[in-house]
C-alpha cells in the first residue's frame, strides 16, 4: 500500500505564489514574484516539492518547529502565524514566510485554490455523526457507484479512489490532503465522492474550502469528551457542518434529541429522516422507516421506507440490527439528494459490499465452528446495540471478547463492562489499543463494571493479550455460539505503550481456523 502522502494529483497545476498572497490576503517579507507552488501540507513529513508548508500552531507543539525538515523535503514557501515566522527565522532559514493570523483555517482554502477547486467538478457526499459514518459511507458509495463510473470513499478504513486504497491515517484527513485526493480524484475521473466528517475534523477545519453537495448526521452519543469538553460542545462541532460555507443541503436522522435541535437549527435546507418504527416524531418527518423486519438469518433487514409524498419504498439493509436500517435509510435519502434516482440508491444499498470490521461475518457457523464476527463498536451504546443484534442470530450463548481504549475518555470502562455483563453470556476482557496506559488498569476498571452487573463472576474471563482472548473465546464456544470480538473492527495496529503493533482481529480468527483445521488433518492422517 502507498502512503496517504502519495494520494496526490500527477499532474498539478502550478501558481505563482504572489497569486496566492493577493488571493488569501497572506502578508510575504521577501517574495521572488516567479517562485511556482504546486502543493500545500501542514505536515512536514508530507511535504513534496513545490508546497506551501503551513505551519500550524498545534495543541502540543508549533509547526514551524519542522520548519526546517519541510525545506529540506522541497518546501518553497512557510505560511504561519508572528510566532511561526520567529522560529522559522531562529532556525536561520531565508524560505520566504507568508503570514496570517490563522495558519490552520486558511489551509484548506489554500489547498483548494491551489488545486482549482476539484470538489466543485465532483458530486460530494458527507457524513457527520458519532456512530455510524463508516457505514453509512460505504452504504452511499454503493448507490453513487451504481451512477457514476468512477467514485472515491475516504474515511476510517481506506482512503479509495476508483479501485486504488491505500491506509487511512485517520477518519478526516488534514485539510491539504483532502484536497489533493479530490483533485486525484477528478484528475482519475470520479463523478462522486463518499466521506465521513468526523467531530475533530470540523473543530480542526479539516473540510474548510470544501462546500458539499449534501451532508448527512447519523446521530450523537457519549464520545470524545475528552476533545470537546461536554456533549453541548460536541454537537456545536458537529452542527458547524451544517452551514452554508460547509454544505448545500442536509438529511438529518431525527431519532434523538440531538438530531432534532440539528435539523431545527441547521442554517441549510434540511430533509428528517425517522428510523425507528411507531417513534412519535416520524409523522413530522419528511421520511420515514415504517416497518423494519431485522432478518434472523442475520444477513441483513428489509423495511419499508415512506418519502414525502407518502409513498412507501420497499428497501433492505445488507448488514444486520436496527442501526443498520437506520444506517441504509440515511444513505439511500443521501444518495438521492445527490442525484442518484431512488429506485437505483435503494438496490444498490440492499447489495452493498460487507464493510472491512462492521459487524463483519469472518468465520461462518458450522462444522464445529462458532460464528465469528468482528464488530468496531466502541462506545456504550454501539456496544449495546451491537450485541442485541446479535442475540437473534444466536442459537446457544453470546460470547463477547471486548476491552477499552487507553488514553481516552476513561468514564466509559465500567459502563461498557456492565453492558457487556448484561447483554453478553460468556465475557473475556482484554485489551483495546491501551496507547501509553497500564493495560491491566484498564481492565480493572472494566471489571468493575462486569462485577456490579454480575456479582458471581460466573463466565467472565480475562486475556492478557487481544489474541489470547480470541483463542480463549473459540475454545469456550460451540457451533451454536456466536463469538463477537468489538472495539477495533477493521484496524490494522494496536497501540501498546505508545508502539504500533501490527494486529488484526480477523487475522487471530483465520490463524485458529487454519490451526484447527490442520491439526484435523493431521488426526485424520
Ligand atoms: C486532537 C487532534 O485531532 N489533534 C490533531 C492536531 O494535533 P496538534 O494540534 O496536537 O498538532 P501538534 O502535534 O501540536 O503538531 C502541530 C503541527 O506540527 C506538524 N508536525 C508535527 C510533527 C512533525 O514531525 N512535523 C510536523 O509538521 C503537525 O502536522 C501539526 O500540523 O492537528 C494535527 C495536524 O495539524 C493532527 O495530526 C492531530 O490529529 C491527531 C494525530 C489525532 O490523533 N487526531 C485524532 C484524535 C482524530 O482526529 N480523530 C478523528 C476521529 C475521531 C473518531 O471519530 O473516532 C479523525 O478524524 O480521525
Ligand atoms: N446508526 C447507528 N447508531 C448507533 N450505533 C451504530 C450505528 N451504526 C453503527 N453503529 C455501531 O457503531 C459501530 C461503528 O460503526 P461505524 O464504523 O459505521 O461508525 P463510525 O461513525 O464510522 O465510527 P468511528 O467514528 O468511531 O469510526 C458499529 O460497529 C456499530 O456497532
Amino acid at each position: 500500500m502507498t502512503s496517504p502522502a502519495r494520494m496526490r494529483p500527477q499532474h498539478p497545476a502550478t501558481h505563482r505564489v504572489t497569486d496566492l498572497t493577493a488571493t488569501f490576503s497572506l502578508v510575504a517579507d521577501t517574495l521572488d514574484p516567479a517562485l511556482a507552488v504546486t502543493g500545500v501540507t501542514v505536515s512536514s513529513g508530507d511535504v513534496a516539492p513545490g508546497d506551501l508548508f503551513v505551519a500550524v500552531p498545534g495543541l502540543k507543539v508549533h509547526g514551524a518547529t519542522y520548519a526546517p525538515q519541510a525545506v529540506a523535503a522541497g518546501a518553497v514557501a512557510v505560511v504561519t502565524d508572528t510566532a511561526g515566522a520567529a522560529l522559522v527565522r531562529d532556525a536561520g532559514l531565508t524560505v520566504p514566510v507568508l503570514l496570517t493570523d490563522d495558519p490552520r483555517a486558511v489551509s484548506g482554502p489554500l489547498a483548494a485554490h491551489v488545486h482549482g477547486h476539484p470538489g466543485k467538478d465532483l458530486v460530494t457526499v458527507g457524513v457527520t455523526g458519532t456512530n455510524g459514518k463508516t457505514t453509512t459511507t460505504y452504504f452511499v458509495d454503493a448507490a453513487l457507484r451504481a451512477a457514476h463510473a468512477v467514485t472515491a470513499v475516504l474515511g476510517t478504513v481506506e482512503l479509495r479512489v476508483g479501485d486504488d486504497a491505500v491506509e487511512s491515517p485517520r477518519t478526516t484527513v488534514e485539510a491539504p490532503a483532502l484536497q489533493a485526493i479530490l483533485a486525484l480524484a477528478r484528475e482519475r475521473g470520479a463523478g462522486a465522492v463518499a466521506m465521513e466528517v468526523s467531530s475533530h475534523a470540523l473543530a480542526l477545519g479539516r473540510v474548510r474550502g470544501l462546500t458539499f453537495d449534501v451532508v448527512g448526521f447519523t446521530n450523537l452519543q457519549r464520545d470524545h469528551l475528552d476533545f470537546h469538553g461536554d456533549m453541548e460542545g460536541y454537537f456545536r462541532d458537529k452542527a458547524r457542518l451544517f452551514d452554508p460555507e460547509q454544505a448545500r443541503r442536509g438529511v438529518v436522522v431525527v431519532d434523538d434529541e440531538w438530531g432534532r435541535r440539528l435539523a431545527s437549527s441547521a442554517q441549510i435546507p434540511v430533509e428528517t429522516v425517522a428510523t425507528h418504527v411507531d417513534d412519535p416524531h416520524a409523522a413530522d418527518a419528511d421520511w420515514a422507516v415504517v416497518t423494519a423486519d431485522i432478518g434472523l438469518d442475520g444477513v441483513g433487514s428489509s423495511f419499508v421506507l415512506r418519502g414525502p409524498d407518502g409513498t412507501e419504498h420497499a428497501a433492505a439493509s445488507p448488514l444486520p440490527g436496527l442501526v443498520n436500517v437506520s444506517n441504509a435509510a440515511l444513505a439511500i435519502v443521501l444518495a438521492h439528494a445527490a442525484g442518484v434516482d431512488l429506485a437505483v440508491a435503494v438496490d444498490a444499498v440492499a447489495h452493498a459490499h460487507e464493510i472491512p470490521g462492521r459487524m463483519e461475518r469472518v468465520v461462518e457457523r458450522g462444522d464445529g465452528w462458532p460464528l465469528c464476527l468482528v464488530d468496531y463498536a466502541h462506545t456504550p451504546d454501539a456496544l449495546v446495540l451491537a450485541l442485541e443484534a446479535v442475540r437473534p442470530i444466536t442459537p446457544g450463548r453470546l460470547i463477547l471478547v471486548f476491552g477499552s481504549d487507553g488514553d481516552r475518555d476513561q468514564g466509559k470502562r465500567p459502563i461498557m463492562g456492565q453492558i457487556a455483563a448484561r447483554l453478553a453470556d460468556v465475557l473475556v476482557v482484554t485489551d483495546e489499543n491501551p496507547r501509553s496506559e497500564d493495560p491491566a488498569t484498564i481492565r480493572a476498571a472494566i471489571l468493575e463494571g462486569v462485577r456490579a452487573e454480575r456479582p458471581s463472576g460466573a463466565d467472565v474471563h480475562e486475556a492478557t493479550s487481544r489474541a489470547q482472548a480470541i483463542r480463549d473465546a473459540l475454545a469456550l464456544a460451540t457451533d451454536q455460539d456466536t463469538v463477537i470480538v468489538t472495539g477495533k473492527g477493521h484496524e490494522p495496529t494496536q497501540e501498546i505503550a505508545g508502539v504500533f503493533h501490527r494486529y488484526n482481529d480477523r487475522d487471530v480468527y483465520l490463524a485458529a481456523r487454519a490451526e484447527r483445521s490442520h491439526a484435523r488433518a493431521e488426526q485424520h492422517a
